[in-house]
């Protein structure tokens, strides 16, 4: 449903996004993850056929959102990171006036309108001037203005950006509620976002697809991180011998914890690909006559994955080439946490 080939946009001489490629099939919802400034609004408004790519091709239901524009756009809902709102208008009024601009017949328009008030759930604010609009209405309106005349595309960027925690929720559900009828694509630097609402994920860093999966295949794909975190009671040296001793066993790391005795210490294992060391693990901790207090799983989240994704290039770039001393791991991740964070407030 979409499709979009080798697509390049440079600003002035900014590269924003490079030989982006990927595809969209029917009543999909994908995600577009990045971190602020990876190229996300920009390939939503050339999808939308808002702004004119560099190079590369994208389609929409077969049409190219450049050379068949007027196509495309009655096909699709676009809600942009600001949305289009008269704030003069009343939510109806302005819902009516949008079914015109997007060519709905004149008999059509009063059950489109309809339609998409029941489903953005705007009843009780129907008639009521959207300058009055808390944020998160403002943002339903956005999402009706977009689905009013019921196109197969919806594109949605940054649809949760300033709302608090009860309206994401709220449109959340409201995306979820529009799958399987609708194709949809939403741009969001919110990890959550993604593995709540999305069927499959596309991430982009600095211009470039680096990763598409689903939300499951990623974080399987990701070995380092899965293990497990162990408390032990007893000698650290003899614990930390044992453990590294274990078949499976790749890496064990012991991790600082204030709140713990002194006599105890926790560890991080980190297992082999594929292995499942669990009993052994227990086994030769008993076995040495240690303590085993707690015991736990971990597994590789997406939010591990988006982080090994979007901050392993800053390696490549000219500063760190200037002073190529390796950062370590942990550091690299708090950077790219760092980022995720800022893009969150
Ligand atoms: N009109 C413009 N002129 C010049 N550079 C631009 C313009 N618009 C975007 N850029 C640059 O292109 C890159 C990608 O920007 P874009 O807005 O697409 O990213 P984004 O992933 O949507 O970020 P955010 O989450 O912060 O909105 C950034 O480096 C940005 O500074």
């Amino acid at each position: 449903m979409i499709e979009v080939e080798h697509l390049c946009k440079i600003y002035g001489s900014t590269p924003a996004i490079q030989d982006v490629t990927f595809t969209v099939e029917p009543g999909e919802i994908v995600g577009f993850l990045g971190p602020n400034g990876a190229g996300k609004t920009t390939t939503m408004r050339i999808l939308a056929g808002y702004l004119p790519a560099t190079s590369g091709t994208a389609r929409i239901a077969g049409y190219d959102v450049h050379s068949d524009s007027m196509a495309v756009r009655q096909r699709i809902g676009y809600l942009p990171e600001v949305p289009p709102l008269y704030p003069e208008m009343t939510v109806e009024g302005f819902l009516y006036f949008v079914t015109r601009i997007k060519g709905v017949a004149a008999g059509d328009r009063v059950a489109s309108v309809n339609s998409a008030i029941k489903r953005c759930n705007l009843e009780e604010k129907r008639k009521v001037a959207i300058r009055k609009l808390s944020k998160g209405f403002r943002q339903r309106v956005g999402i009706a203005q977009a689905i009013v005349h019921d196109p197969p595309v919806i594109i949605l960027d940054e649809p949760t950006v300033g709302l608090d925690p009860r309206q994401i929720i709220e449109i959340r559900k409201l995306i979820e509620s529009l799958a399987g009828s609708h194709t949809i694509i939403l741009s969001t630097h919110i990890l959550p976002e993604v593995s709540m609402t999305c069927s499959r994920v596309t991430i982009i860093n600095r211009g470039k697809i680096v990763a598409t999966n689903t939300p499951e295949n990623l974080e399987a794909s990701l070995a380092e991180g899965s293990g497990y975190e162990v408390e032990v009671e007893g000698d650290a040296a003899t614990a930390l011998a044992r453990l590294r001793a274990v078949p499976g066993v790749r890496l064990v790391e012991s991790m600082p914890m204030e709140h713990l005795p002194s006599s105890r210490a926790l560890y991080r294992i980190t297992s082999e690909t594929g292995a499942e060391p669990g009993r052994e693990i227990a086994a030769a901790l008993v076995s040495a006559g240690l303590g085993l207090c707690e015991m736990r799983r971990t597994r590789a989240t997406l939010e591990d994955v988006f982080l090994e994704l979007t901050t392993s290039e800053k390696m490549t770039t000219s500063e760190e080439q200037t002073h190529p001393q390796p950062r370590p791991v942990q550091q690299e991740r708090e950077i790219g946490r760092e980022a995720l964070e800022q893009g969150e407030k």
